[in-house]
């Protein structure tokens, strides 16, 4: 059973749950039962299950609820904090730090997704100004350094490995040791896939550990394997000190189970998952945000959690703040925003820049691409001249204002007039196609159809990539809903 369908089984028992006219012992009874079945079928540990099961029947406790309390919101919570803590072992993993050398091993089942996740893994430090290299210690499969190297390359991540040293403890000793000397500050170190038969493999996995002493070791578990992963992860968590989990591969069929079942293996803190073979498709895992998605539970904290994954804290857009990115959903456009486009589209290289600047309003002509790509730099006035007018929404300068402006930024006035202008078309362009999206609804709502195409076109005005932080289309419905603003 996929993820998605897991929650929304669940939901759906909590749902009838709460439609009933009397929450009593036979209605949670029932919505305790397709809950379990749900979970069984997702490939969850029976042990795991029973205890939930239990838990969530001591926490809620009919018989002792005073009337007057909402059940249902009590159950319904109860279910929430069940499922949370499957997945939260309430013990932080290990986080490097930057600037300070971290090493990390990978280590797990043959197939998992080691490799690719190693370099997922680096490239999304890399993203947030890190110094991160890879190292394949993996000589068992062949090809398996050139799967490396070509990720790596593609990445422009630094990488060490050999074709000829069989040794992979050799290898991972020398790596690390060039890695140190080049002042990375994250040095991953690959392993080759092994099954928990294979003590000889298992061994060698020991040696490396021994040898490279990492202060983190990812185990890396493929999403569809189900319930094997409980076995498997406490293999591998006997022969390394396993301080974390990825789950992979659960953009495909993954059993939801495998990766509760690995977390209560392990006891160690799922921090990542795949979600697709390419580079990007790769999450940082939190429990909350994620269970509520799960159930269909999305909120605007999650939207912002996840889209301050993308870039380094102290760089992270302003429009993804709460009071902004509510801003942006109702259609206002600030000069920060605008300002923030632009300073990503430089940061995106030429193809970012043509790409953004096909969306200009009113700008749609290549031709203009490169002059209008540089305007951050050369026509408009430090973002430090403007703090006052940055966050209005429909910020006027006086005269002497912008002059003072002009002077301050050392621009001339007409350079500062001409930003305010192109200002002006962007938000008059968001707005009006914000606008129309978000109608108040009239009593008794909008038909769903019509509240289907709202989200339909508003989804389009979102570029994909943060439509996919959002969790697509059901993501967005449910943050709107959140927010009221369908
Ligand atoms: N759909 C999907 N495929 C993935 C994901 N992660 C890895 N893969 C694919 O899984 C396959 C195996 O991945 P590898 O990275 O080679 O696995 P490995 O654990 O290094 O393999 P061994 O070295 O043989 O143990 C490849 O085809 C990857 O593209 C993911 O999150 N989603």
């Amino acid at each position: 059973m996929v993820l998605g369908e897991l929650g929304g089984r669940i939901a759906r028992a909590i749902q009838q749950m709460s439609n009933a006219t009397i929450v009593d012992e036979n209605v949670l009874n029932e919505c305790l039962r397709e809950i379990t079945r749900a979970l069984l079928q997702a490939d969850v540990r029976f042990e795991l299950v029973r205890d939930t099961q239990t838990n969530i029947k001591n926490a809620v406790n009919l018989d002792r609820l005073a009337t007057g309390y909402n059940k249902r919101n009590i159950i319904q919570q109860a279910i929430f904090n069940e499922l949370c803590k499957m997945l939260d072992t309430e013990k932080p993993s290990f986080t490097p730090k930057k600037g300070k050398t971290s090493v990390v091993m990978f280590v797990g089942l043959q197939g998992s997704g080691k490799t690719t996740t190693c370099t997922k893994y680096a490239h999304y430090y890399q993203k947030k100004g890190w110094k991160p290299a890879l190292v394949c210690s993996d000589t068992f499969r062949a090809g398996a350094f050139d799967q490396l190297k070509q990720n790596a390359t593609k990445a422009k991540i630094p990488f060490y490995g050999s074709y000829v040293e069989s040794d992979p403890v050799q290898i991972a000793i020398e790596g690390v040791a060039r890695f140190k000397e080049e002042n990375c500050d994250l040095i991953i170190v690959d392993t080759s896939g092994r099954h928990k038969q294979e003590a000889a493999l298992f061994e060698e996995m020991r040696q490396v550990s021994e040898a490279t002493n990492p202060d983190l070791a990812i185990f890396v578990m493929d999403g569809s394997i189900g319930q094997a992963a409980y076995d498997q992860a406490q293999a591998f968590k006997q022969s390394v000190a396993v301080g974390a989990v990825i789950v992979t591969k659960m953009d495909g069929h993954a059993k939801g189970g495998g990766a509760l079942s690995a977390v209560a293996a392990t006891k160690s803190p799922l921090i990542f998952i795949g979600t697709g073979e390419h580079m990007h498709e790769f999450e940082v895992f939190n429990v909350k945000p994620f269970v509520k998605r799960l159930l269909g539970m999305g909120d605007l904290s999650d939207l912002i959690d996840r889209i301050q994954d993308v870039g380094p804290m102290d760089q992270q857009p302003y429009h993804t703040q709460p009071e902004h990115m509510q801003k942006l959903l109702e259609g206002n456009f600030t000069l920060r925003i605008m300002y923030e486009q632009y300073q990503s589209m430089l940061k995106m290289g030429p193809m970012g820049q043509c790409r953004v600047d096909a969306k200009r309003p009113g700008k749609g002509k290549p031709s203009k691409c490169r002059v209008d790509a540089k305007r951050p730099e050369k026509g408009n006035p430090s973002k430090d001249e403007m703090l006052h007018e940055l966050d209005d929404i429909d910020p006027k300068l006086t005269e002497s204002r912008t002059m003072r402006i002009a002077r301050g930024s050392g621009r001339q006035v007409a350079e500062v007039i001409e930003m305010l202008d192109e200002y002006k078309r962007w938000a008059n362009s968001w707005r009006s196609k914000m606008k129309g999206f978000l109608k108040i609804p009239k009593k008794g709502g909008m038909s769903s159809l019509s509240s289907y195409m709202n989200i339909q076109n508003i989804s389009k005005v979102f570029p994909p990539q943060m439509m996919k932080q959002i969790g697509g289309m059901i993501g967005l419905q449910n943050l709107m809903k959140q927010n009221r603003l369908q």
